[in-house]
């Protein structure tokens, strides 16, 4: 199995506060990886740190090792780059204030792309690739705050894809939506890691077995337990993980 990211001896705090502790972590390409855990262990902290957005908090500092292909992302990687290797989808849906099209067309214009065939190209590809082509083709030029929150995932999800990424983070991309909208998101999810590597922060145990490969369980900023999904949930090797999958606490 190949690793797109190997990370070792991760600290992080912020100001005073030692928000991670030691996290050492392997995250296999084309593969799901699920971080689950209670609110306020460090996943959202943890899944920042893999695109460097925690180098916009004041106040914090990360020493360790974190490699996308080997590469050392807090070495002499250009940062821009980063971010378009490794895109991010949030929990809220949070489409710019435009049209569909520029939404999509945005980042690609970004890094450099003018041509009005090829941006016509990705914005279609992209909003493909997000099952959302359909409802959005007749209102490309229509403001994207038109839509209902599941689309504008969806939409957020093919801005993200339209700059070519290779790894897609997910802050619980589907807690703010109705379950026909999560299962959505869920078989889109599982399409696109054919092509992506993904890695998701879900409060939804059954989320998790649904749709991830790997699992990683974080309590008070540690990882206490990683491994295949079916093996974590079914045969959990520490108490902890244990006690939280089967919901006595968290
Ligand atoms: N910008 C910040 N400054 C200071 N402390 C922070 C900051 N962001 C997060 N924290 C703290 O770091 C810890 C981890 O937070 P984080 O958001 O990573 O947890 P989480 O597991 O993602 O929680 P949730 O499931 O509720 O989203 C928490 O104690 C939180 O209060």
């Amino acid at each position: 199995m190949g690793y797109k990211f190997t990370v070792e001896k991760l600290d992080l705090f912020y100001g005073d506060f030692h928000a991670l502790k030691n996290i050492n972590m392997n995250i296999p390409e084309n593969k799901i990886t699920a971080f689950i855990g209670p609110s306020g262990c460090g996943k959202s902290t943890f899944l920042k740190s893999l695109n460097r957005m925690n180098d916009l908090v004041e106040g914090c500092k990360i020493t360790g090792d974190v490699r996308l292909d080997g590469e050392d992302i807090y070495g002499k990687m250009d940062v821009n780059q980063l971010r378009k290797r490794v895109g991010m989808v949030f929990q809220k849906p949070n489409p710019f204030p435009m049209s569909i099209y520029d939404n999509i067309a945005y980042g690609p214009k970004t890094h450099g792309i003018h041509s009005k065939s090829k941006l016509d190209e990705i914005v279609e590809t992209s909003l493909k690739q997000a099952a959302i082509w359909d409802e959005v083709k007749d209102r490309l030029k229509k403001s994207a705050l038109g839509l209902s929150g599941g689309q504008q995932q969806r939409l957020c999800i093919a801005r993200a894809l339209a700059v070519n990424p290779e790894v897609i983070l997910m802050d619980e991309p589907t807690s703010a939506l109705d379950p026909i909208s999560t299962s959505k998101i869920e078989d889109l999810v599982i399409d696109l890691k054919n092509d992506y590597t993904i890695i998701m922060v879900t409060h939804n145990m059954q989320q998790a077995t649904r749709v991830s490969d790997e699992t990683v369980f974080f309590l008070l900023g540690e990882v206490i337990e990683s491994g295949n999904t079916e093996q974590l949930f079914s045969l959990p090797q520490d108490k902890r993980t244990e006690d939280y999958i089967t919901g006595r606490f968290g």
